[in-house]
Parts: C-alpha cells; sequence; structure tokens
C-alpha cells in the first residue's frame, strides 16, 4: 500500500482468457507479491480498471492474452499515465504474443520479471485514437485472428501465414486499398500503394516477415508494414509458395518501415484486429509513439531482435 492506501501494484485479472485454468494460481502468486488483485465481470472492464488504478498504481500488470494486455495499455494511457505506470504482463491467454517477444514465458516467470526483471521503455502503436502493443492487422487475417494455429505459424513466415489462413477461413475477399507511408520521423516524403490487398500487417512488436525472430524491434519509433497482394493468394492456392517469397521478395508483397501510415478503404468500413481487438473503419491512422510505454522485460527480451550475439540466447 502507498502512504495514501492505494496500492502500488494492480494486478487486472481476465479470468476467462485462454482456457480460463489461470484464475487460483494468478490469485495466488499475485497475492503472495502484495498485489491488488481486479478482476474484469464483461468486456471492456480491463481498460477501465486500469485507468483507475494507473494514476496511483506504480505498476500496473495485466493477466490475459494479449487482447488483455491492449486493454489494460489502453487503460493506462486513456489515464494520461504512461509516464509514471510500468505494465507488467501475465500470459494468460490462447496465444500469449506479446508475452513471448518480451521474454516471459509463464504464470510464475512473469511475477519473476516483474520482480527482478529489466525495465525497458517499447514504442506502442496508435491507431486512430486506440493503442496497440504488437500489432494491426486487416484483412482475413483479423477475421481469423482469435485462432492460435495461425498466430503461432506467423514465425514461419508471411506466406506461411496466409496460407494457414486462407485454409482456415475457407473463403476470402481481398481489400481494395490505398496505403500511404510517411518515410521520415516528420511524415516527409510519403509513399503510397494502391490495390487490392488480402491482407495488410503491421507489427510494432511483433513482425510478419520470414525472419529469425518473431519479435520486432520495438525501439526504433517505427512500424513494419506488410501488404500481401491478392495476386499472392493464387499462387498459395495453386501450391506454388515460392521460397523467395517468404522475405518480402516478391512482386505480391510489399514491405515498409515507417514512422506513420495512413490505410484508406475504397469500398466501405474494413475490420481491423489491434492485437485481437477489432476496429472498423474506412480510414484508418497510424503512428508510433515512440518509448511511451514502460514495461518489465525477461532474459530473452532483445532491444534489436537482429543482432546476431544475442538471438541465439546471448551466447556468442
Ligand atoms: N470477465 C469477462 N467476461 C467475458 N469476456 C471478457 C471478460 N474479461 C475480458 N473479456 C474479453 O476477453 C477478451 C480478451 O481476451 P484475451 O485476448 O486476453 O485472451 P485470449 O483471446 O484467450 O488470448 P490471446 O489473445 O492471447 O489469444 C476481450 O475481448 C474482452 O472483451
Amino acid at each position: 500500500m502507498g502512504s495514501d492506501g492505494a496500492s502500488d501494484r494492480v494486478l487486472v485479472l481476465n479470468p476467462v482468457s485462454g482456457s480460463g485454468d489461470h484464475v487460483d494460481e494468478v490469485v495466488e502468486l499475485a497475492t503472495d507479491r502484495g498485489f491488488e488483485i481486479r478482476k474484469t465481470e464483461e468486456s471492456g472492464d480491463a481498460t477501465r480498471l486500469a485507468r483507475e488504478a494507473a494514476p496511483e498504481a506504480d505498476l500496473v500488470a495485466a493477466a490475459g492474452g494479449d487482447g488483455t494486455i491492449n486493454a489494460v495499455t489502453n487503460g493506462v494511457a486513456a489515464a494520461d499515465a504512461l509516464e509514471s505506470t510500468t505494465v507488467g504482463v501475465v500470459p494468460a491467454g490462447t496465444g500469449n504474443n506479446f508475452a513471448a517477444n518480451i521474454g516471459v514465458r509463464g504464470l510464475e516467470h512473469a511475477f519473476d520479471v516483474i520482480e527482478d526483471g529489466r525495465r525497458r521503455r517499447i514504442d506502442i502503436g496508435v491507431a486512430n485514437d486506440r493503442v496497440f502493443v504488437n500489432s494491426c492487422v486487416g484483412g482475413i487475417t483479423a477475421a481469423a485472428s482469435g485462432e492460435t494455429s495461425s498466430e503461432s505459424k506467423a514465425e514461419l513466415g508471411v506466406l506461411a501465414y496466409v496460407k494457414n489462413t486462407i485454409e482456415m477461413v475457407g473463403e476470402f475477399d481481398s481489400l481494395p486499398l490505398r496505403v500511404t507511408t510517411a518515410t521520415g520521423p516528420n511524415g516527409e516524403r510519403a509513399r503510397a500503394w494502391e490495390g487490392e490487398a488480402l491482407f495488410v500487417l503491421i507489427g510494432n512488436c511483433r513482425r510478419f516477415t520470414g525472419a529469425r525472430t518473431a519479435q520486432a524491434d520495438v525501439e526504433d519509433g517505427l512500424l513494419e508494414v506488410t501488404i500481401v497482394e491478392d495476386t499472392a493468394a493464387m499462387n498459395l492456392l495453386g501450391g506454388a509458395a515460392r521460397k523467395g517469397l517468404f522475405d518480402g521478395d516478391s512482386d505480391c508483397i510489399v514491405t515498409r518501415r515507417t514512422p506513420a501510415l495512413e490505410i484508406e478503404s475504397r469500398e466501405g468500413a474494413v475490420e481491423y484486429s489491434l492485437d485481437g481487438e477489432m476496429l472498423e473503419t474506412e480510414t484508418l491512422h497510424l503512428e508510433t509513439e515512440a518509448s511511451a510505454l514502460e514495461i518489465a522485460v525477461g532474459d530473452e527480451y532483445r532491444i534489436d531482435p537482429d543482432d546476431e550475439e544475442v538471438t541465439n540466447g546471448g551466447i556468442v
């Protein structure tokens, strides 16, 4: 307890995330470590609970999946407390992509990390007026974003991800989009892409290309944009997943790194998934806020995931 009676550490617990069997263990671990526990009772509670807790708490932890982390971060941002409040991640969801990307391996490990781990200030993505930490995806991926199998295979590369999602969804419509990316930190020299997209994938902490690691550099002030044109789907459905495509080295995959972009639909509203939480809009403005969020990270978290010396667990 703080001197004014407010809790220094609050845990926002989603009791229905994942398979819902984490509650007893999380409550025990959190109680032992002096957390005040606030359980969600319905959809939307996590943001409100975090917003109420953040002005007083030094740390607000989110126990749930990526959607709960997203909600808690939005709550801390809404309280205007990102400067003063650290966010902790307790992975109790289905996919737990964000937790894996910041080196948090399980429930007990999460509390050890909060206790002893490093603190890093990472970028957040802002999509219209909402925050995301891991990724924002539009297209058929958005519809399938709750599915673990598709999520975990993202590490295999963008085409494996696309192929898997197509198989899961069964049918899809491509999106007529115009995507304008800023190439400089202040938005100068915009570049535009226009066409039929099967997916548009924007990674903050998460990358969709076939790189060695699924974690993107989340301290570089840039979003990693991957647009998959619908010709890629045709190739895939014909079984022609050519190897070169996995690196984005293809006519049908456009990749950009940018601090800001705008996606306009030329045919009505598009559904996007922000860390698994849905948003429907015709125009989406995305930008990074560099170093905006302080989080507790595990040993396996890499500032630069492409750094050869550290991608193999720190062994040179
Ligand atoms: N008490 C509750 N009852 C019903 N729904 C809830 C409750 N608390 C949160 N939710 C809903 O849970 C969703 C978030 O789930 P979350 O993403 O954390 O878990 P998951 O889907 O199991 O995991 P992952 O995203 O890692 O695959 C939100 O959309 C939110 O509306």
